[in-house]
């Protein structure tokens, strides 16, 4: 299905105090990584919670084109998958649709393998560099035989006979670099290693390692990792309940804390390290954020979050703190307009190169919508107006991008006029549920026509 012909505009408006209970789908990142490493390894896997987004089904499809099995009974998804070694040549081009996450791995899957693969996407990812994860690859042997220029989709892989491991620094704060880089060295001899200056999203080390692989990180006196991974080894089914996507929970929870009066509790919310950059922030500002019920399942953290209507204040978000909330700067750009005073969030070159240039898209959005903020090449700075006088009244652009169209449905929610988003049809990508959800807690969004 192709989101560019018809767009698909929205409209939030001013709502009265949110209140209810939502749980959020399945985290993307572990959704595309349990498709993956089910499809890849030997016997059955079995996953609830799934992502059933766009994004993970295009991995799905991609897994099934290259011998996986993949069926859905009831509320499970079993796969049995190829044995490590044994994916096989797809017939016809993989289409990853708007996934950076999905084309990205896969070419690092598939990269090492003795056969050749063609991926397509969309406008959107048809625009975003490839030559992150091209560059290792190519020191391991492979070939990118066609690419669009500057290593653009659609592009052909050619794999070498037989791979060779490498030691790669990744350059760039990017968990999709890293995992590509240990999914090639999965059917690579010996030992690669990958060194990662700045920690990103780690559920790759972790979930290969649950399915068997050799896997082993240190970090050294100076917080480096260095992982190192064995390949050729044998992987082996595993049962997998994925929690809920901080992501996709940020929308809910920016819209409870800016909305007065609000107080909803947001269920089974995956609480890695890794990515909890924006509770963080949001504590900070003032948000009235209880976590309750820590536990752990299934190897990550997990808990519910209390949210209520908070005074929020501005703070400087320091740059080390980007990767561990990457995805949410466009939600968090909104809280902050409804803050008391500037919020500057810094180290944001990375949102240059997402499925839109967010850091524009989410400036440009503001600017439209009444709010102060100033974009600088790698920095946002928006100073908020507390209770949204005066914000709101302008139609945003998306640019094929889910994250931009669910950011300004929120600023919407609080603003004193309403706020239209050219196209919400992306939402579907990463929060099929999101209107459905939003409107149970009390949002009120319209859909209105093209
Ligand atoms: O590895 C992953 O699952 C992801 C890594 C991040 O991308 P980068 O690696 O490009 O930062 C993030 O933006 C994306 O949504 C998911
Ligand atoms: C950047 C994102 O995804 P991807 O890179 O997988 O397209 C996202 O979901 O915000």
């Amino acid at each position: 299905m192709s989101h560019q012909a018809v767009p698909q505009p929205a409209v939030a408006r001013k709502s009265k105090s949110l209140s209810g209970t939502a749980r959020i789908p399945g985290d993307k990142s572990i959704s595309h990584r349990s498709f993956m490493f089910g499809g890849l390894a030997s016997g059955e896997t079995r996953i609830t919670g799934l992502l059933e987004g766009e994004d993970v089904m295009r991995t799905g499809d991609a897994m099934k084109a290259m011998g996986a099995h993949i069926d859905r009974r009831g509320a499970e998804w079993i796969i049995t998958g190829t044995g490590n070694g044994a994916l096989l040549q797809a017939e016809a081009p993989l289409d990853f649709g708007n996934a950076g996450t999905g084309s990205r791995l896969t070419m690092g899957l598939v990269g090492t393998y003795d056969m050749e693969t063609t991926f397509i996407g969309d406008a959107s990812l048809s625009g975003r560099p490839m030559g992150r994860v091209l560059d290792p690859l190519r020191q391991m042997g492979v070939q990118v035989i066609d690419a669009a220029p500057g290593d653009r989709m659609p592009l052909t892989l050619r794999g070498p006979r037989q791979a060779a491991p490498i030691t790669y620094r990744v350059p760039m704060a990017s968990a999709q670099v890293k995992s590509a880089v240990l999914l090639a060295a999965l059917n690579t001899p010996g030992i690669t290693t990958v060194i990662e200056p700045v920690m990103t999203r780690d559920h790759t080390e972790k979930m290969l390692k649950g399915f068997g692989a050799n896997i082993e990180v240190e970090t050294d006196e100076q917080g480096v990792r260095h992982i190192f991974i064995e390949g050729q080894g044998k992987l082996t089914g595993q049962v997998i309940a994925v929690p809920g996507d901080p992501s996709s929970a940020g929308f809910p929870l920016v819209a409870a804390l800016i909305v007065p009066g609000s107080d909803i509790t947001i269920e089974n919310v995956l609480m890695n390290p890794t990515r909890t950059g924006l509770i963080t922030t949001l504590i900070e500002m003032g948000g009235k954020i209880d976590i309750l019920n820590p536990r752990n399942a299934g190897g990550e953290d997990v808990a519910d979050l209390r949210v209520r209507g908070s005074e929020l204040k501005g703070v400087k978000v320091p740059a080390e703190r980007a990767p561990s909330m990457i995805d949410e700067y466009p939600v968090l750009a909104v809280a902050a307009c409804f803050a008391e005073g500037e919020t500057l969030m810094q180290g944001l070159e990375e949102l240059r190169v997402k499925e839109s240039d967010r850091l524009a898209a989410v400036a440009r959005g503001l600017e439209a919508n009444g709010a102060d903020c100033t974009e600088g090449e790698t920095t946002l700075s928006v100073r908020g107006v507390p209770g949204g006088k005066g914000l709101g009244g302008g139609t945003v652009k998306t640019h094929l991008d889910h994250r931009i169209a669910m950011s300004f449905l929120v600023m919407g929610l609080a603003s004193e006029k309403p706020v239209t988003v050219d196209d919400q049809a992306m939402i579907a990508t990463s929060f099929p549920e999101f209107m459905g959800l939003m409107a149970d807690l009390g949002a009120e969004i319209d859909q209105t026509a093209a």
